[in-house]
């Protein structure tokens, strides 16, 4: 075991430019980072620079550091998709060849029709759309008719909105268990079911923090589930434990924001453990990305940004702070969703001599498989491990 610790943070859907197959997700010329840098000049990430982010590639204000502190590359998907299950499970080892099934045109009407009938309400909607624009066009028919309002987009969701104080939240769980349970396998075979709360009045709805989601199981052994056979820690914290349906996870903590992921992240480096923290900040993608919101999405970098430091602090000599993402969002990109895109990848730990390239990862699992082999835990058989080189 040549690291104690390892605490992975995934920066939700912070990508750095296109893959190369990126024309054929409808995502040609896109890059997350890039655009955001361009569309706000004034971004300085003084932190995030020092570790390499800009030696990973040109971003406008941010410099390629001459000596950074972090090996640094970057990793491409493999796998066919873009969403959040398919990035994170990648890089715990995966490969993800069967894309999830999608809607484009809503859900058939016959689940529909059932999922009425097993919840004795009413759907409206049932179409691909923004979760917030969907709010504006149904909210107020839902609070007249006490109906679901179901939505999906690009990736593969069945998405349920519900306001609190016309279908109380323990009705709406119960709601998207029986959608979970409809749509577990084919013909439907649904990713992930996402309860999505909200509150407010027409004109003025806001979505609450009482989101959850319902995924599938990944479909073999991940690398978390290696560490945790091997008598590893393996603590997710924020969206991590849901994208995993729990697989190989010890011990999880749920989170209201990016803040509090962080805040949770230095409490329990704070505590002795061995093996995996592995960290999800969703807001940059689900309060910024999609909302197609450059400049809230430059001041959320910058928050992580300010955080760095104290992040860095709690890495002993014997842990690694390892940065990355699942995916892009292009919030200067057309449309409302993912990006097919590179993620980056800082590795840094105080004990690292001179760190350098690590060049470009041919997929997210050579991450996997580096943590797998750190604490000798086998293989997923996807990935090739980092470890060696990191001096
Ligand atoms: O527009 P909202 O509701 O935020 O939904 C987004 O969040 C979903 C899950 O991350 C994505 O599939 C996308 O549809
Ligand atoms: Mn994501
Ligand atoms: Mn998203």
């Amino acid at each position: 075991m040549k690291y104690k610790r390892i605490c992975l943070i995934v920066l939700d859907s912070v990508g750095i430019g296109e893959l190369p197959d990126a024309p054929r997700f409808g995502d040609a010329g896109s890059h997350t980072l890039g655009h955001i840098a361009e569309r706000v000049p004034a971004l300085r990430l003084p932190n995030l620079e020092r570790l390499g982010l800009g030696a990973i590639a040109p971003l406008h204000g941010i410099e390629a550091a001459r000596h950074p502190q972090a090996y640094y590359g970057k990793m491409a998907e493999v796998s066919v998709g873009k969403d959040t299950m398919t990035g994170h499970w990648e890089i715990m080892g995966l490969k993800v060849a069967t894309p999830f099934n999608v809607f484009p045109e809503g859900f058939p009407m016959e689940l529909i029709e059932r999922f009425e009938k097993e919840t004795g309400r009413k759907v409206i909607g049932n179409k691909p759309a923004s979760g917030t624009d969907i709010l504006v066009e149904l909210g107020e028919e839902q609070m007249k008719t006490g109906a679901w309002i179901v939505y999906t987009s690009a990736d593969s969701v069945f998405q349920l909105a519900a306001h609190e104080e016309v279908i109380p939240l323990g009705e709406l769980y119960l709601g998207c268990e029986i959608a979970r349970k409809l749509t577990l396998e084919d013909p439907y075979a649904v990713g992930r079911v996402i309860a999505r709360p909200y509150v407010g009045k027409p004109g003025a709805f806001v979505r609450t923090p009482n989101r959850h989601d319902y995924a599938v199981k990944p479909p073999a052994p991940t690398v978390m589930n290696l560490l945790k056979d091997a008598g590893r820690d393996v603590i997710a914290v924020g969206k991590i434990n849901d994208i995993f349906d729990g697989e190989g996870v010890t011990k999880a903590t749920p989170t209201k924001s990016n803040l509090d992921g962080i805040h949770k992240t230095l409490e329990l480096l704070d505590h002795d453990f061995e093996g995996l923290l592995f960290t999800n900040l969703v807001d940059f993608d689900s309060l910024y990305g999609h909302r197609r919101d450059p400049e809230g999405y430059a001041r959320a970098l910058n928050e992580f940004d300010e955080w760095l430091p104290k992040l860095m602090e709690k890495t002993g000599p014997e842990d690694l702070l390892i940065i990355t993402a699942d995916h892009g969002n292009d919030p200067v990109h057309p449309g409302t969703d993912h990006t097919r895109e590179y993620v980056p990848l800082l590795v840094y730990s105080p004990s690292l001599q001179e760190p350098s390239s690590l060049g470009i990862r041919a997929t997210f699992s050579d991450l996997g498989a580096t943590v797998a082999d750190n604490f000798g835990a086998g293989s997923t058989g996807n990935g090739n491990s980092f470890l060696q080189q990191l001096k």
